[in-house]
């Protein structure tokens, strides 16, 4: 079984659940997508980290990160994921709203200024959360390389990074998913 089959199949087990929800958008669909159940699973997380690193592969860039708190995983897999493999990622982590205390960071981590960054997701369905963590990367002064989710929706995020002028990936799609 390689990393991705290993990984749709974790996803298909612990993340899918079908049924009536409300998404962070505002917008109803008939399933959800629970990454958090995978992306913080002591089994699968290293097999996010080594699919996500093998997606973005051929980019350049040296940090990795996203919005609070479904990006966070994915990018500390991906960290460790290239530690065990001799190499080095450093990871940033985009405040939802700006901390009014201690040094009142919006991005927390590793500096971004002047560098290459992947922005991650666990998944997307707008694409306004992915988008929200380029916006700040951009205003703290860093370069967005692409944007990389875990799972896609299908639902308009696609269309929406690549309006922002960026490209999208994703590592599984709903097909894989039987969704
Ligand atoms: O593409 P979008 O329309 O932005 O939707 C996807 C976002 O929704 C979920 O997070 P949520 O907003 O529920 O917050 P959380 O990460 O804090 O759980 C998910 O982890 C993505 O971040
Ligand atoms: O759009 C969302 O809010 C969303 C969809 C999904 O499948 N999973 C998730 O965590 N959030």
């Amino acid at each position: 079984m390689t990393d991705r089959t290993e990984l749709i199949s974790h996803i298909g087990n612990l993340a899918v659940v079908r049924g009536k929800v409300t998404l962070s958008s505002g917008k109803e669909a008939d399933y959800y997508v629970d990454m958090r159940r995978v992306t913080l699973d002591g089994v699968a997380s290293p097999i996010v980290g080594r699919v996500m690193n093998e997606l973005v592969a051929d980019l350049d860039f040296d940090a990795v990160g996203g919005l609070t708190l479904g990006a966070d995983p994915v990018a500390t897999a991906m960290l460790h994921a290239k530690a065990a493999s001799g190499g080095r990622l450093d990871v940033f982590v985009v405040r939802k709203e700006a901390k009014a205390h201690g040094l009142q960071r919006r991005i927390e981590g590793t500096d971004v200024a002047g560098r290459r960054v992947l922005v991650v997701e666990d998944t997307s369905t707008t694409g306004g959360s992915a988008l929200t963590a380029v916006e700040a990367v951009r205003e703290a002064g860093g370069t967005v390389v692409a944007v990389a989710v875990v799972v896609d929706r299908a639902t308009g995020a696609a269309e929406r990074v690549a309006e922002a002028g960026l490209e999208y990936r994703f590592a599984v799609g709903l097909e894989d998913l039987g969704l």
